[in-house]
């Protein structure tokens, strides 16, 4: 048995894969810290493919069937496998990150075996419990358990101070995808597998759509618009599917065979971290993909009604749109046809992170979790308290 720290990140999805690779990679730099990384297999095939990047691996694979998307069923199956797991392996610290069904379950899981769990994105509030569904209420859940709240930014601080968390248990760390970014762009400069020709001279409009809020309708009027873009004539426009195969279905029937319009499956991230680069528009209803357009200073339009990340669209660099297809169109229009206004969003910020949260989020648990004894059997009734002991007040 390793005798130091022992720390579990639980992965469930691709974003959050590329969101606690930093943090795995920091803690393993620290001596005496052993950092597992467990994959529910909620996304079974994206979440690994991601830590290969960073030149990780799943340490266990927990294998939670996704099923077709009935949220309970997916909650239930992972509250039990990672149960199971933590009552095997009883780490000493237990990080999770966002607000997905394996964040929460894992928080769960772990609070009542009495393991501190640690909050990556902590604080990430849009005061709506059904928008985003349910990952808002996901991460109102996860900050009752947790321990320690690492906030991406001074809103999502604020946001916990509101809630009555105390602020010594919070960490003002940035957000881990920055340093993500960073790496990714360092490990493989080249991009991976670009689907479109280099040479192109139209300006590319990069489009990804496919957070839950706007399946059925707000999801066809943005594909829609999309087509109606790249009908202009003058730009090119590459929509990313998303592994949801129903939301491939759909957008294949109003995208595929349109004239400049490049329809092309999930990328690795260095592939759609380097077309992101590329773009002179994003269009996206993505978390993550908000905060690296404005780490690399790419034109935002924001495909939500509301959008937890205010940061961006206060520096600039992002509009919220919402998803009515003339809204879109006559947005994306005005930069268009406006370079100097595309040029002014055009700012790379650092209002998301400056590339370090990894290594503050691994200081923050060395300093606060020392090394301890084995946590005690899942089934004994002990006081929280004593679990942690060695944390200084
Ligand atoms: C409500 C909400 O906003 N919740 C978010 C949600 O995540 P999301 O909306 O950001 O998810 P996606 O858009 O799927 O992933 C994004 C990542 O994937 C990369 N990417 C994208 C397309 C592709 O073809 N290849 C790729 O590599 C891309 O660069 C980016 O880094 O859950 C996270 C986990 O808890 C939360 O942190 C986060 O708040």
């Amino acid at each position: 048995m390793h005798p130091g720290l022992r720390v579990v990140l639980v992965v469930g999805t691709r974003p959050e894969a590329n969101k606690l690779a930093p943090v795995a990679l920091a803690l393993r730099a620290q001596p005496g810290t052993e950092a597992m990384i467990w994959c529910t297999g909620q996304h079974a095939r994206w979440a690994p493919d991601m830590l290969g990047h960073f030149g990780l691996a799943p340490d266990l694979d927990i294998a939670t069937p996704a099923g077709n998307g009935e949220l309970g069923l997916l909650a239930a199956a992972l509250m039990t496998r990672l149960w199971a797991a933590l009552a095997a392996s009883r780490p000493h610290v237990v990080v999770v990150q966002g607000d997905t069904a394996s964040a929460f379950a894992a928080a769960l899981a772990a609070f009542y075996a009495r393991i501190p769990v640690v909050h990556v994105e902590a604080g990430l509030r849009s005061g709506d419990c059904r928008s985003p569904f349910p990952e808002e209420a996901h991460r109102r859940a996860i900050a009752g358990f947790a321990t320690l709240h690492c906030a991406p930014t001074p809103a999502a601080r604020d946001a916990l101070l509101a809630e009555a968390i105390p602020a010594r248990d919070i960490l003002l760390s940035g957000n881990t995808v920055i340093d993500a970014l960073r790496l990714i762009r360092r490990i493989a400069p080249a991009g991976g597998s670009l689907p479109l020709a280099a040479g192109r001279t139209r300006p590319l409009i990069l489009v990804t759509c496919h957070r839950r809020e706007n399946w059925g309708a707000p999801f066809l009027s943005v594909c829609h618009a999309a087509r109606r873009l790249a009908g202009r004539g003058d730009c090119d426009v590459v929509f990313v599917l998303h592994p949801n195969p129903a939301l491939a279905e759909a957008a294949r029937a109003i995208l595929a065979g349109g004239p400049r319009l490049h329809l092309v499956p999930p990328q690795d991230y260095p592939g759609f971290v380097a077309l992101l680069a590329r773009a002179a528009l994003v269009l996206t209803d993505s978390g993550g993909v908000q905060e690296e357009a404005a780490a690399l200073g790419v034109p935002l339009l924001v495909l939500r009604e509301a959008t937890e990340r205010q940061e961006g669209l206060r520096s600039g660099v992002a509009r919220l749109v919402g998803t009515q297809e003339a809204a879109i169109l006559a947005a994306a229009a005005s930069l268009l046809d406006d370079p100097a206004a595309r040029a002014a969003m055009a700012v790379p910020s650092t209002v998301y992170g400056d590339g370090h949260a990894g290594k503050r989020i691994a200081a923050a648990i060395r300093a606060r979790w020392q090394p301890t004894p084995a946590v005690p059997d899942l089934g004994q009734m002990i006081p929280s308290a004593s679990l942690e002991a060695g944390i200084p007040a």
